[in-house]
């Protein structure tokens, strides 16, 4: 059987502090198929991003990966020295920011950031990596590229700043791209513009995708498969569809019931109150205990592992197999509380 394109064993992140240590990245275990999309989504501060950067060898100081193992097409890369490991990751991966400003350079002209990888890591000639800039930038929707080409960031807008991202992160040909939050900073319609990019990709030339987002509604429009985190762990994961259409962790639950959905009747939305545990502190229970509609007392002593929850998922819960009442016992605590 052919390995996955990538996978992710047990990653822990921490953030030394002045006086405490934050746990941010908890364990973490994932992989990506080739050509395969998949979303890591949870509320702000779950760890998604320090996850991301620390598989580029990206995390911002002083975040350091505390323990982990990463493999690539099967093999383990970890143990590689950092600058062959560095090589090798960005020889597979590239990655696209949320900010676009800040991810150009803000004095050099588009197309000559496009056509860098190609100039310098590719070995061609600057003839061609002008031709290969402007195939990008046509791949990536945008219109009259040889014009564009001599554009500089601020001259272009927000939806065409990301295309250009877009365009660099595939200049290296890339076999996975890493996008955090791409779509973020954008309107709605650009939004739909730029997943539309990424899933043509997908499909076209059979880049894979990790897709990091704190909204289920771009991940959904994006993705296959999705990793829910929360508190610096994958509590939930599986294929998308199954996922949110019969949530197998508490903490998806809500999320879903939280966001109106005008294709599904949901009779209440329902608020998530709290908030998330301080990982500088050791947990006594399940993270998401506190906040938890249906947490009961043997939730709060020890920390539930992801266990097997039907075709291809996992759950970290312990109360998985109440999961197909949860509706009915969300509703019935609604009205109690009415
Ligand atoms: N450079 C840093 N210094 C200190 N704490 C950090 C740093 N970067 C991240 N953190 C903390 O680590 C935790 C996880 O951050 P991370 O950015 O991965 O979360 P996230 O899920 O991507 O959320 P967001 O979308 O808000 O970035 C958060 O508590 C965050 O405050």
């Amino acid at each position: 059987m052919t390995p996955p394109l990538l996978e992710v064993h047990d990653l822990h992140v921490d953030i030394p502090m002045p006086h405490a240590r934050l746990h941010a990245v908890r364990g973490v275990s994932l992989t990506v198929g080739a050509a395969e999309s998949v979303g890591l989504v949870g509320e702000s501060g779950s760890g998604k991003s320090l996850t991301l950067r620390a598989l580029l060898g990206l995390l911002p100081r002083p975040a350091r990966i505390v323990s982990g193992t990463i493999l690539i097409d099967g093999e383990d890369v970890t143990g590689l020295p950092a600058k062959r490991l560095r090589r090798r990751l960005a020889d597979t991966m590239s990655m696209i920011f949320q900010d676009s400003l800040t991810a150009l350079n803000p004095v050099m002209r588009v197309g000559d950031q496009i056509a860098e990888a190609p100039l310098r890591r590719l070995g061609k000639s600057r003839g061609e990596a002008r031709a290969i800039a402007v195939d990008l930038m046509r791949e990536v929707g945008i219109a009259d590229p040889e014009r564009r080409y001599e554009l500089y960031p601020h001259q272009l807008s927000g939806g065409m700043r990301q295309r250009v991202c877009i365009a660099i992160a595939l200049s290296t040909k890339p076999r996975l791209i890493l996008a955090d939050e791409p779509t973020t900073a954008l309107d709605v319609t650009i939004q739909a513009q730029v997943l539309g990019v990424l899933r043509q990709l997908k499909q076209e030339e059979h880049v894979g995708l990790l897709l990091v987002s704190h909204d289920l509604a771009v991940v959904s429009q994006t993705c296959s498969r999705l990793y829910v985190m929360y508190a610096g762990k994958v509590v939930e994961s599986g294929d998308l569809v199954d996922l949110v259409t019969e949530p197998r962790h508490p903490y998806t639950f809500s999320l879903l019931r939280s966001v109106p959905d005008p294709d599904r009747r949901v009779a209440r939305l329902l608020t998530i109150h709290g908030r998330p545990p301080d990982l500088t502190q050791p947990l006594t229970g399940c993270s998401f205990a506190p906040r938890c509609p249906f947490a009961e007392d043997a939730c709060r002593v020890g920390e539930p592992e992801p266990v097997p929850a039907g075709t291809g998922r996992l759950s970290a819960c312990r109360r998985v197999d109440t999961a197909e009442r949860w509706t009915a016992m969300a509703e019935e605590e609604a009205g109690s509380t009415r």
